[in-house]
């Protein structure tokens, strides 16, 4: 408008009328300039009478510069028209926006305050053209040039405002980008760890089965120990640790290390009842666990009391950063278990001990039972049929043993019972099998003696039989005897069928020929 107002704009472009037209034209839309801007900032606001304002100056516009440049109306005549019309609708809007105008930015207010000073010269330039008021120059290009560099001035505060919001916002983003690749990379980390501590569980699972597989083809609980000995460090490492056996006097001996071991850590000797270390539980969430990692191996039936068997201590196992709280719990309760499996697979081989145990002895003396004796018996007698060795079979009873049992009560007899057990056990080779073969009763086998050999030993058993007293609750009773009647394969019978029938004729014949004493059987 300025522009076109100016005579500069001849020297641009000489066309006076179009110059008219074009300051005519931005001249009637300063309105609708003003009422779009109001429009959008006091949006809550009037909206819709904001919304009136511009789209009717727009009308306006068209229409008047339409109507003038087809020649139904003269150019200057909407004029008039105009001005009172903007009257109207600056009052309007300064209305509008004087109500909000608390409410809006300080650019906006500015902005509005530049607004109000060009619409006040423009206001006093309409009231001198229409002589309101008396002529006098009025600086309309001020207010213009004022609006103009508040615009400028609006512009150049917001770019560097923007300027730097983008430079905080880059640095921002740079460090959160920074941060999200530090955790990224922590995570990775964790994860490789995790995946390796699992791999680690697994192929120790693998090693955990083999063992216990091993464990419960042992056949007895030293021999199974020894091997549990063997796989410890296998199982364990890179853990260091030790591990403790409970010994007959109640304390812990240490006999096995592998790794870092110090003995200030991990004593040689942890007494029972005192230094025994509490079993470590499995850590819950920010529980703290001690430098060492006790287990208990506890192996049931083995008469122990409530002690374990055997103590496994494990220094605590060094994990990466991340993974130390997650990882320590898991490999507590993976030891945990595995200490308890090989535990319960012992038990299990110490019960099958038992058991075997119980049905081949004999509860009250120890010795072999009947049952046993039958197995040995049939064993030896197809060693010598194959190798021509003799084999000779005591039958041994003890004398009287009614009258004892009325005279002193049953439990003394259990106590002589266990007494002639023990002196029989004494008497004959590790080779031969001593047994009772039911009530006061019982049969020695030994294998390669023959007849004279077996005699001899059966009669040295009786002499030391009846000049032992029997000493039952601190008081001495009368001593006891025994008669025993011996055969021998070949000398006694050539038929081993024969066998147990000959040494029963001769015990029989023992007993007839007044007690005490023994009887050999020969052909
Ligand atoms: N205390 C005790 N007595 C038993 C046990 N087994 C058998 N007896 C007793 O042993 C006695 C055996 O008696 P008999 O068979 O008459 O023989 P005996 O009295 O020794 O007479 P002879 O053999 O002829 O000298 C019975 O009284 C049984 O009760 C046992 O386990 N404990």
């Amino acid at each position: 408008m300025l522009v076109a107002e100016s005579q500069a704009s001849l020297l641009i472009a000489y066309a006076p009328l179009t110059w008219d037209y074009l300051a005519a034209g931005s001249y009637y839309l300063i309105p609708v300039a003003l009422a779009l801007l109001l429009h959008q900032w006091l949006s809550e606001h009037r909206p819709l009478l904001m919304g009136w304002l511009w789209k009717f100056h727009l009308m306006f516009a068209v229409a008047a510069l339409g109507l003038a440049l087809v020649g139904a109306v003269d150019l200057s005549s909407t004029f008039p028209v105009f001005d009172g019309l903007l009257l109207v609708s600056l009052l309007l809007m300064a209305g509008s926006a004087g109500v909000r105008f608390k409410r809006l930015y300080l650019e906006q207010q500015a902005l509005l305050l530049s607004c109000a000073l060009l619409a006040g010269f423009l206001v006093a330039d309409m009231a001198v053209a229409h002589g309101f008021i008396p002529w006098a120059p009025v600086p309309v290009s001020w207010g213009a040039l004022a609006f103009s560099l508040a615009v400028v001035s609006i512009s150049v505060w917001h770019y560097g405002r923007t300027q730097k919001a983008l430079q905080e916002l880059t640095v921002d983003l740079e460090q959160k980008v920074a941060e999200r690749t530090e955790r990224a990379e922590t995570m990775v980390q964790r994860e490789v760890a995790r995946s390796r501590l699992l791999a680690l569980e697994s192929s120790k699972g693998q090693k955990l089965a083999g063992v216990i597989a091993g464990l419960q083809d042992c056949f007895t609980l030293d021999q199974a120990f020894d091997l549990l000995l063997s796989a410890l460090p296998v199982l364990y490492l890179p853990t260091d640790g030790c591990f403790y056996r409970l010994t007959k006097a109640g304390q812990y001996e240490r006999v096995l290390s592998w790794g870092r071991v110090t003995e200030q850590a991990f004593p040689l000797v942890m007494d029972g009842h005192v230094s025994l270390l509490e079993p470590t539980t499995v850590p819950v969430r920010h529980q703290s666990v001690p430098e060492q990692l006790c287990f208990y191996l506890r192996v049931e039936p083995d008469n122990n009391g409530d002690r374990p068997a055997g103590v496994l201590l494990l220094s605590r196992p060094e994990l990466a950063e991340g993974l130390a709280e997650y990882g320590t719990a898991r490999i507590v309760a993976w030891v945990h278990q595995s200490v308890e499996k090989m535990g319960i697979t012992l038990s299990g081989l110490v019960l099958r001990e038992q058991l075997q145990r119980f049905s081949y002895e004999d509860g009250l003396t120890g010795l072999k039972n009947r049952r046993h004796f039958d197995e040995f018996f049939r064993h030896e007698r197809e060693v010598s049929l194959r190798t021509g060795s003799p084999l000779s079979l005591l039958m041994l009873d003890i004398d009287h043993f009614k009258v004892f049992n009325d005279d002193h009560g049953h439990e003394a007899g259990d106590e002589a019972l266990k007494m002639v057990g023990d002196m029989l056990g004494q008497y004959f080779r590790g080779s031969d099998t001593v047994c009772r073969y039911g009530g006061e009763e019982f049969a020695v086998l030994m294998p390669g003696a023959p007849l004279d050999e077996a005699r001899l030993r059966a009669e040295a058993l009786c002499t030391a039989v009846a000049n032992t007293p029997m000493i039952y609750q601190g008081k001495a009773l009368s001593a006891l005897t025994i008669s025993a009647g011996v055969a021998c394969w070949p000398e006694s019978s050539a038929d081993f069928d024969e066998l147990f029938r000959a040494a029963d004729q001769a015990l029989y014949r023992a007993k007839n020929a007044g007690r005490n004493r023994v009887v050999a059987t020969s052909v």
